[in-house]
This record gives structure tokens, C-alpha cells and sequence, in this order.
């Protein structure tokens, strides 16, 4: 076990929720026999040092968002066999494995262990290594699995779920909706989790809610409309006026506005289903503030949207504020036009301003594209709520980050220029070797592309941030982690200081990851040294 930290960050991550399925033995069988080949021929105090780093950005893009670390850090924390793991183990390794090693694999802990990473919620590049460990060979080797696997889908869905914020804007409410459709429950909770951080708002996912404190949301589904067959379910429903105690029969003022609203709206009152303003007036009647409803289960213009605004009135008359209406299927632009169209039109003809500003959700299959499709459209959707293909990551549904021994040392800082509208765009990423002087603010530097030799710019930095920080140290956290919402906020901040054409997308610009002249030389050097030279005959 580790040594309790005196660190008080360290106890507050303890006391944070992780999911139980992470620990040592959720693993690929053959590091824990490479863990032995190393153990058997005298390498377990051997020291190693392996980066994680993935060789492409996800989706077509040019950035990713690095996601993952804290769970990274609760697995080093928690990293012990137990003596059920190791009665596993001596059952299904092969009977030759001596029993010595057993003993060796119960009292391994991450106390040898270093770990650096970049902050969680960084925009990060291909092959700039986000995690580097470093350790007794056996172990850092045992660690490969679990890291890739906390990294890599963590990484791919905050990612995921910052390109269809770049696509919606700023402005947009997205709630994640994806439980029914991710890869099993704990595919479900690491996406909410991470899609949050990736700039969502909202989850509908309840137990993400309660074990990563993210903002729960949801509406209702067309099971609810369909449940109710006519008027008579709800007759006798009664509603307090806001405030008071006095209950007032809700379905005959809901019939004075369902009147009044024919001549507004063009519609026919034997047209619309009353299965469905039975459904709304009874969902209406157990959350009558912030009312919500689906209005495509039947027909939205002839059906829905006069059922909503029937009901919305009448809410209002007892003192109440509606919320708005959700799309689920039919054209999404057109819709949404219309709804907002027709909106405005009751706001005009009854003078309530607020009613041109209710809330237009939108859902169905809405992939990234489906966004951008809509923006040049013209739409009038306030909020996306998106499942499958958020949670799935169905562009790209994995990400390729690897574990692998770089054979040097570096550090890493990155460049911003002096854009003063956005408080310095990213520059350059600059890789240089350790025992280099640090660069100097506002005084040229070469960077050198990593291999190719005519590529190089001299850049300037007006602000420069050092990436890779030590967070894991003799047995102990060592720097303090972020919470879920200053992460996410670090997420969108991060983004923010990309250049727009590294963020653009079709056909983004590459950002630049650059090596110092003396790292250059020294890459080349290795190379040289390492590519076998052929012979002519
Ligand atoms: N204006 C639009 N531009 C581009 N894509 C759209 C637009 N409106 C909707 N979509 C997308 O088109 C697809 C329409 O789905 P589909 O063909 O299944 O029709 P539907 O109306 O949803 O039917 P269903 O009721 O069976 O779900 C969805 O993926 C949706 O996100
Ligand atoms: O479409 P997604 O992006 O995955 O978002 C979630 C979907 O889940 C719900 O319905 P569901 O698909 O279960 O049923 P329905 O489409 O038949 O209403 C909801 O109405 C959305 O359409
Ligand atoms: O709350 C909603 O509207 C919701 C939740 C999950 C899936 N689809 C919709
Ligand atoms: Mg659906």
C-alpha cells in the first residue's frame, strides 16, 4: 500500500469516486509474464522510463483534448495486488512460474514510481508524450494496460465532445444523452464524465451526476405521450396558482387558450391529439415550472406545437414560466424555423415577449457533421441533446495512444504569440533537452521540425508555459488536481488559445510540435546510429 500523503489534495482525490473495475490485474495477461521474464532474469530493479503519447489526432482534426489523468493517478495510488489477485494468478499462470515471484508481485507498489504528465484538459498533439513513467522496469512495464486504457477513450470523447461544441458555438446548451446506446455502463459514465469536461453542460446519465457532481438534465420521451389516450385521464387535475394554495382546475383554462390560439396559429382543434395535450397537461401538472415538452410523437405543426403553446399559456396564466419543446425527428432546420416562427407569432398577438424566447431542443442521431449541416442551413435550436453519436465516438471509435520506452529525455514547453484579443493564440510546441537553458521570453529561438531538415522557423515567445509537470513522487500525489468543472473550464480555455484554422472542420491546419537545435542533433545522431546501412554488390 501506499504511504498516506500529507498532501490534502491527496486525501480529497481519495475521497472521490472511482470506478471499482480499475486495478492492477485489469490487464493484458502478458505484462504480468513479461513482469516475471523480467523478475526471473534479475531486471526488477532495473529502471525504465515509458511515455504514452498517440501517433494521430482523432476525427479528421488536429487537436486533441488530454483526458484521464486523475483516474491515473487513484490507479497508482491504489496499485497493490491483493491475495485474491495473486490466488488468480497462481491458478492460471503456468505451474513452472516460481513462487518467489508471487511473493514479489504482493509487495510491489508505485512508492519507486515517477510520474509527469501534461495537465488534464490540455489541448495536446500527436507524439508529444502526455504521461512519461518512470520506475523499476517490472512495474512501469505492469502499468502499460490500465494508463492506455484511462487515457485513450477519455481523451477521444472529451475530444469528441469539444469538436461538437466548436460546431454548436459557444452559445448552445449540449447535453450528453448517450447512456442507452454507449459501450456498456462504464463506457456510459466515462463518457458523461468526459464529455463534460469536453464542454458539454449536462448529462442525463443520474449516477454521472452523483459521482462526478455534473449537472443532471433531461426532458421526456414519446412513451410518456403515447401512455395517455384522451382528456379523461386528466380531467379532474388540479393546479395551485403559483404561490398560493388555491388549486384551480387545470384542462378548461387549457381549453380557453387551445381556442384562443386556433385563430394565432391556423390550426384545427379536432386535428390535434388530445392523447398528446393529455401528456403535456398531466407532465405539466407534476413540474409546472420550466415545463418541457417532446412535441413530435404525432405531428409537430398540426399536433405538438399547439398542444405545447396551449399548455404554456395556461401554465403562465397561473403564474408559472415554461421552458420550451424538443424535436426528435423530421427536418431539424425546418422545425425549428417554424416552432421559432410560430413563437414569435404568439408572442406578438398576446404581447409576452418571452414566448418568442422559449427554448428549442433538438435530439435524433445528431452527429458533428448534422451540426455544421444545420448551421449553414439556418436553424433556431438552442440546445442539442446527443446520444450515439457523442458517447460511441462512431467517426473514430478509438483513439491510438501507445506506451512506449522514447530511448531520451526532453522537456516540453509551449509558445503563445501576443494576440491580445484572445490573451495569446498557441504557437508552437518546443521539445528541447533537459539540461538546455530554458527559453527566454521575447527573444528569437529556432524550431526545428523533428526530422525534416529544411523545416524550421524562428519564433519569438511572448508567454511560455513549461508542459510537463511531476505529479506522482515517492509513493505521494505532488501537485494538486483540479476538479471535474475547473477541468473542463482548462479544456475550453485551452482551445480557446488555438489559432482558428487548427480548429476549423475540413481540412484543419497541423499545429506544430518542434525541437530545439541541440534536441535535433541529437535525434538525427540516434538515428543515424540506429538505421543499419546497406551494402552494394
Ligand atoms: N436539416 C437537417 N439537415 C441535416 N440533417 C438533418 C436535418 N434534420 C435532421 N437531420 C438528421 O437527419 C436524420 C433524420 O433521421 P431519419 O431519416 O431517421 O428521420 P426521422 O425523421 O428521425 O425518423 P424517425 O422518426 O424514424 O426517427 C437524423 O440523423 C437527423 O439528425
Ligand atoms: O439519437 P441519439 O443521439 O442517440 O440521442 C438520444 C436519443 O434517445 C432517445 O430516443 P431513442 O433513440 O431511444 O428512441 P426514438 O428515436 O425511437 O425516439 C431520444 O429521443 C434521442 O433521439
Ligand atoms: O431527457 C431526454 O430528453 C433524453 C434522455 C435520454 C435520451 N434521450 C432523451
Ligand atoms: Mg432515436
Amino acid at each position: 500500500m501506499q504511504s498516506s500523503g500529507t498532501d490534502s489534495s491527496f486525501s480529497r482525490i481519495l475521497s472521490r469516486e472511482q470506478n471499482g473495475v480499475i486495478q492492477p490485474i485489469l490487464t493484458d495477461l502478458y505484462q504480468i509474464t513479461m513482469a516475471y521474464a523480467y523478475w526471473k532474469s534479475g531486471k526488477k530493479d532495473d529502471r525504465a522510463v515509458f511515455d504514452l503519447y498517440f501517433r494521430k489526432n482523432p476525427f479528421k482534426g488536429e487537436f486533441t483534448v488530454f483526458a484521464g489523468l486523475e483516474e491515473c493517478i487513484k490507479f497508482l495510488l491504489k496499485f497493490c495486488f491483493t491475495e485474491s489477485d495473486i490466488n488468480y494468478l497462481r491458478k492460471v499462470l503456468p505451474s513452472n512460474i516460481e513462487s518467489e515471484f508471487f511473493d514479489y508481485l504482493q509487495q510491489i507498489s508505485t512508492n519507486d514510481v515517477r510520474l509527469y504528465a501534461i495537465d488534464e484538459g490540455t489541448v495536446v498533439f500527436p507524439k508529444v508524450p502526455l504521461l512519461t513513467v518512470e520506475g523499476p522496469l517490472p512495474i512501469v512495464q505492469l502499468m502499460e494496460t490500465p494508463l492506455l486504457n484511462l487515457v485513450n477513450y477519455a481523451s477521444l470523447v472529451a475530444t469528441n465532445g469539444m469538436r461538437f461544441r466548436l460546431a454548436a458555438g459557444p452559445e448552445k446548451i449540449l447535453l450528453e444523452f448517450g447512456l442507452r446506446r454507449a459501450q456498456g455502463p462504464d463506457g456510459a459514465l466515462s463518457a458523461s464524465r468526459y464529455c463534460y469536461l469536453g464542454g458539454f453542460d449536462g448529462t442525463s446519465n443520474v449516477l454521472a451526476g452523483k459521482l462526478y457532481g455534473i449537472p443532471v438534465r433531461g426532458t421526456h420521451a414519446h412513451a410518456f405521450v403515447t401512455s395517455y389516450t384522451d382528456l379523461l385521464n386528466i380531467s379532474e387535475e388540479t393546479l395551485m396558482r403559483k404561490g398560493t394554495e388555491e388549486p384551480v382546475k387545470f384542462l378548461p383554462i387549457c381549453k380557453k387558450w387551445q381556442k384562443q390560439l386556433t385563430g394565432i396559429l391556423g390550426f384545427l382543434d379536432d386535428q390535434v391529439s388530445n392523447g398528446e395535450l393529455a401528456a403535456f397537461i398531466s407532465y405539466a401538472s407534476a413540474f409546472p415550472d420550466g415545463f418541457l415538452a417532446l412535441i413530435d410523437t404525432y405531428d409537430v405543426i398540426k399536433s405538438g406545437l399547439p398542444n405545447f403553446c396551449t399548455v404554456a399559456l395556461a401554465l403562465h396564466e397561473l403564474g408559472y414560466e415554461p421552458r420550451g419543446i424538443r424535436l426528435d425527428s423530421g427536418d431539424l432546420s425546418y422545425l425549428s424555423n417554424h416552432v421559432r416562427s410560430r413563437f414569435k407569432k404568439v408572442a406578438e398577438s398576446l404581447k409576452l415577449p418571452w414566448f418568442g424566447k422559449l427554448t428549442i431542443v433538438a435530439s435524433n442521431d445528431i452527429n458533428e457533421d448534422t451540426i455544421h449541416s444545420l448551421n449553414q442551413q439556418g436553424h433556431e435550436i438552442d440546445s442539442f441533446g446527443i446520444g450515439t453519436h457523442l458517447v460511441t465516438c462512431q467517426k473514430q471509435p478509438a483513439l491510438g495512444g501507445v506506451y512506449k520506452v522514447m530511448g531520451y529525455k526532453y522537456k516540453l514547453h509551449l509558445f503563445y504569440n501576443n494576440n491580445e484579443t484572445t490573451d495569446g493564440d498557441a504557437l508552437v510546441d518546443l521539445m528541447l533537452q533537459p539540461d538546455e537553458q530554458p527559453p527566454i521570453l521575447n527573444t528569437r529561438i529556432l524550431c526545428r521540425h523533428p526530422f525534416q531538415e529544411s523545416k524550421r522557423a524562428y519564433v519569438c515567445p511572448a508567454k511560455m508555459e513549461q508542459l510537463h509537470k511531476l505529479y506522482w513522487d515517492n509513493g505521494e500525489l505532488v501537485q494538486s488536481l483540479p476538479t471535474l468543472t475547473e477541468l473542463r473550464c482548462k479544456a475550453i480555455a485551452s482551445l480557446k488559445s488555438m489559432r482558428q484554422d487548427h480548429k476549423r472542420a475540413l481540412n484543419p491546419t497541423p499545429y506544430k510540435v518542434s525541437v530545439s537545435a541541440k534536441l535535433y542533433g541529437f535525434l538525427h545522431d540516434l538515428w543515424l546510429e540506429n538505421a543499419p546501412i546497406g551494402e552494394l554488390s
